[in-house]
């Protein structure tokens, strides 16, 4: 973390993107309940710090967030600004309850709680979507984010499942991207954690016309990815292509234009 930081910092890094189970993950059944923390725990304070001290965002995916009654956990991906400050709170809302091809059996909501809610939050890289791994297999999550809450950045921190990654990761990345004319990033988890959990990595910077800008293509180390995020080049492909405005919302109505969110975006 603290190499990624300074390598990040170094490279002029605005917002510093961080994948599921950054602080923590687990081998033994309920071994994250058991280390869960509120959002004022010590946890995020340690990140707060490095946050405030290295002036930098960071978007924090799958933090094990304990529930107030604490049986169990949100997986949450936090926003701290370059105070330290939280500014956002998303908590997963589709848990991986999934028994993988030539994979783990997992069952996420044994011990996790799903959220209910959206977010978006305005930074200095626009207007930001948060979501979490698993949700990038569910379209009305970013088709909502975009064209109704306006985001501009789609984040999705991940530790996807060797077997699923080698499948979908990117193909399903670059869709959302395509399909939302939105910056995708994609911190992930990569590598052997334990006997029984490998994750696939690769993770990525796509622009809004599906383009990889950057990834982490050694799927055994850790790394970092970096691409400039470019509000113009994405309104550019907004204006040539305006989907927005040739989406049928009358026939598909459950997608609906907020007009609260038209106005962006970058701090
Ligand atoms: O349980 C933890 O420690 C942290 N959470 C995860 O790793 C989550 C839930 S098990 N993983 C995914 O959502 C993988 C999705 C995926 O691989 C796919 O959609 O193909």
């Amino acid at each position: 973390m603290d190499i990624s930081l300074g390598e990040a910092v170094a490279a002029g890094v605005k917002l510093l993107s961080l994948p599921e189970c950054f602080s923590f993950i687990g081998s033994r059944e309920g071994e994250a309940l058991s280390i869960a923390e509120p959002l004022d725990g010590s946890i995020l304070q340690g990140y707060q710090e490095l946050a405030r001290q290295s002036k930098i965002w960071l978007s924090l995916g799958g933090f094990q967030e304990k529930c107030p009654d604490g049986s169990r956990l949100f997986n949450s991906h936090i926003l701290l600004d370059d105070l330290g400050t939280i500014q956002s709170c998303y908590r997963k809302i589709h848990l991986f309850d999934v028994d993988v091809p030539g994979g783990p059996v997992l069952k996420e909501s044994k011990f996790t709680a799903a959220g209910s809610e959206m977010v978006v939050a305005n930074t200095p890289v626009g207007r930001l979507g948060l979501t979490v791994c698993y949700d990038l297999r569910f379209p009305e999550l970013y088709q909502r984010l975009r064209f109704e809450k306006n985001a501009e950045v789609l984040l999705v921190p991940s530790a996807f499942t060797k077997v699923t990654g080698a499948a979908h990761w990117e193909v399903l990345l670059r869709a959302r991207a395509v399909e939302t004319q939105c910056y995708v990033i994609a911190a992930a988890q990569a590598g052997k954690h334990n006997e029984k959990r490998e994750s696939y990595g690769d993770a990525m910077v796509i622009d809004p016309w599906g383009t990889v800008l950057a990834r982490c293509s050694d799927h055994l180390c850790t790394g970092l990815a970096v691409a400039e995020i470019n509000l113009d080049a994405l309104n550019s492909v907004r204006m040539r292509m305006p989907i927005s405005e040739h989406r049928r919302y009358d026939i598909y109505g459950y997608v609906q234009r907020d007009m609260s969110y038209e106005k962006s975006s970058a701090l």
